[in-house]
């Protein structure tokens, strides 16, 4: 078995590029306590100390987890405990075949391109989906060998909106000066950074509605807060890889339910199975992010509690730069067990996370 998974990003090599400033504060873990939305009502539970569904002390009265925006804090990798991911020394290479215009069931907007990437690694279909009309992918909008404006239509490297009987991918003049016209106005969209989840396949809870773990309400909840007005404006990815079962596959992965239906936890399952704990990298997402122009200093707000994937998906050189960290509370605890994926299996699973796997949802 190699010692990392083939597109693992490269290791921590000296950092000689022009590297981000951090904020001078560390800040160790976000407060799930002590926020308030803009009407003052607390929106989120308690101090959570451990993964049972702890309802807040009045269920159900704070703002609709529906209309919740994230609340993000700052973050200094460099204050994080324990050793650095163990990463590739460079970041694979990646090409984004296709992008499609996908209007979605959860919200009513006009922006949400699917693209589809291809990378030189494996062979399999890596997805990012991008949140409004900003975020653009330069492997897809880069020209190709005979390039005709029909082919670049095609496959999605246009601007605007496709229309019946459109004929070039670029905007025309009268929709240029509209499309200029709108830009600046909301400065402060720009300089924010955008929101990003890097989420791994999960055919059990994301398809067969399984209650084992949180999988298919985390990736609906980042659709959502990306599809929030506030958000779009900034521009939102979801990064999907297609690294089921923390990497081990479906097989495996139903192999490791069996084992714990017998009693062990989703860890030891898998080290029963003869594989990693987690055996996923994210080298393939760095290079995705990269190539849709989210490296750099303006960061990135990764929605995640997982303090391994905030320091893997920066690369070997802090290609992209994680500038806060927004939780993923999941949406029982939010919403005092009225919504959400709960039961026994699912409490176990977020308790081996946050007990074995060091998930920071923790109280502080
Ligand atoms: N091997 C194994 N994989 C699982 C199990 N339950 C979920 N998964 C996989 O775990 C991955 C999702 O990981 P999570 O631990 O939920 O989340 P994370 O990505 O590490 O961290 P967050 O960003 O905080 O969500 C997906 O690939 C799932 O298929 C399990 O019991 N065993």
């Amino acid at each position: 078995m190699p010692e990392f998974a083939a597109h693992a990003s490269p290791s921590s090599a000296p950092v000689s590029s022009p590297r981000p400033q951090y904020p001078s504060h560390a800040i160790s873990d976000f407060e799930l306590s002590s926020e308030h939305d803009h009407d003052g009502s607390e929106t989120l539970p308690p101090t959570i100390t451990s993964p049972a569904f702890t309802p807040p002390a009045t269920p159900g009265t704070g703002t609709p987890a529906l209309e919740r925006d994230a609340k993000s804090i700052p973050v200094d990798p460099q204050s994080q405990e324990g050793p650095p991911p163990r990463l590739l020394e460079t970041l694979p290479e990646v090409f984004c075949e296709a992008r499609a215009r996908i209007p979605p069931t959860i919200a009513k907007i006009e922006t949400m391109f699917l693209h589809v990437y291809r990378n030189n690694l494996d062979n399999k279909e890596h997805l990012a989906i991008v949140f409004g009309p900003d975020i653009r992918s330069e492997s897809l909008n880069a020209p190709r060998p005979g390039d005709t404006e029909h082919q670049r239509m095609i496959r999605g490297a246009y601007e605007g909106r496709l229309y019946p009987g459109r004929t070039t991918s670029k905007l025309s003049r009268v929709e240029q000066i509209q499309q200029e016209s709108g830009v600046g106005r909301n400065p402060e969209s720009h300089s924010k950074a955008p929101l990003v989840r890097i989420h791994s396949e999960c055919y059990t809870g994301e398809s067969v509605w399984s209650a084992r773990c949180d999988c298919g309400e985390q990736l609906e909840e980042a659709a959502r807060l990306m599809s929030l007005p506030q958000n779009m404006a900034t521009g939102g990815v979801i990064i999907y890889l297609r690294q089921e079962g923390r990497g081990i596959g479906l097989g495996e992965k139903l192999k490791a339910y069996n084992l714990q239906d017998l009693g062990n936890d989703t860890v030891e399952a898998n080290l029963l199975l003869r594989h990693p704990a987690d055996a996923r990298s994210y080298g393939l997402a760095t290079a995705m992010l990269l190539d849709l122009g989210l490296g750099g200093e303006r960061g990135i707000r990764l929605l995640t509690n997982n303090p391994d994937k905030i320091r893997a998906v920066e690369g070997p050189n802090r290609e992209v730069f994680v500038k806060e960290r927004v939780a993923m509370v999941p949406l029982a605890w939010q919403t005092g067990g009225k919504r959400g994926v709960q039961g026994e299996d699912v409490e176990k699973y977020l308790s081996t996370k946050i007990m074995a796997m060091g998930h920071m949802l923790s109280s502080r």
